[in-house]
């Protein structure tokens, strides 16, 4: 039997069930590293990210999807570090669009429901911005791809406790080492990363594609203000 809820959907009789527990062997931050080496997805010169401003590197996980076999690796490992952090939560939800596929496969790696936030709500149909079936008051854990401010984090923490569920902790594969620590805490929100932009300037230094200077300048270019 199911509960009308607020928000129109019908909540699930059963408590959700959390397993906490990872399937696969732990993946390390070397191994992934070579993987997303491999697929190209850190590339030099410059670009310009959501915030506006110039990157002398970018980094794009979105290439991940293309390998089945990396887009799993790079969710396992998400999902070794929520749990070895006893991090509890009754939902995943994806920061629109890159992390999609990832949370879907932390859903199904944890065994956690996925609810999906919309950029923007559709004109027709039910509206809503937050698709999938929940009870209020339940727990959301977000999974971002890249983060550079942790302002498309914040912004999906908004939509989230507007339906009256909770979040507390973000997750993503790599953090840009932007401030996004410090910005998401002013919210509440405890952020953790499986790679770190300083530990990918070093993967490439091994790679002889950069020096050490050069390392030094791109930390100090990333450390100026938006
Ligand atoms: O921490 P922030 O400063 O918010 O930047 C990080 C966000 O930027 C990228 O998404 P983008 O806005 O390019 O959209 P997409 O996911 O739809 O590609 C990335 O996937 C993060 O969501």
């Amino acid at each position: 039997m199911t509960a009308a809820t607020a928000n129109g959907n019908h909540a699930i009789e059963d408590p959700v069930v959390v397993k906490t527990q990872a399937v696969s062997p732990p993946v390390d931050e070397s191994t992934l590293f070579e993987e997303l080496y491999q697929m190209k997805c850190f590339r030099t010169g410059e670009f310009y990210l959501k915030s506006g401003q110039m990157t002398p590197i970018y980094i794009d996980l979105r290439r991940i999807m293309s390998s089945p076999r990396v887009l799993r690796m790079a969710a396992q490992a998400m999902c070794d570090k929520v749990v070895a952090k006893n991090i509890k939560f009754d939902y995943v939800v994806g920061v629109p669009y890159a992390a999609l596929p990832l949370a879907t496969l932390v859903s199904d790696i944890l065994n956690v429901p996925m609810l999906m936030k919309r950029k923007e709500a559709k004109a027709y149909g039910t509206k809503q911005l937050i698709e999938g079936v929940y009870q209020p008051g339940g727990t959301v854990l977000l999974v971002e791809d890249v983060v550079t401010s942790g302002e498309s984090i914040r912004e999906t923490a908004e939509a989230i406790r507007k339906e009256n569920l909770k979040v507390m902790d973000a997750i993503a594969v790599l953090d840009r080492q932007q401030g996004a620590t410090a910005n998401l805490a002013e919210d509440d929100l405890n952020f953790l990363s499986f790679l770190t932009m300083e530990g990918i300037l070093d993967g490439l230094i091994t790679k002889n594609e950069m020096t050490e200077d050069r390392k030094q300048q791109i930390i100090e270019h990333l450390a100026k203000p938006f």
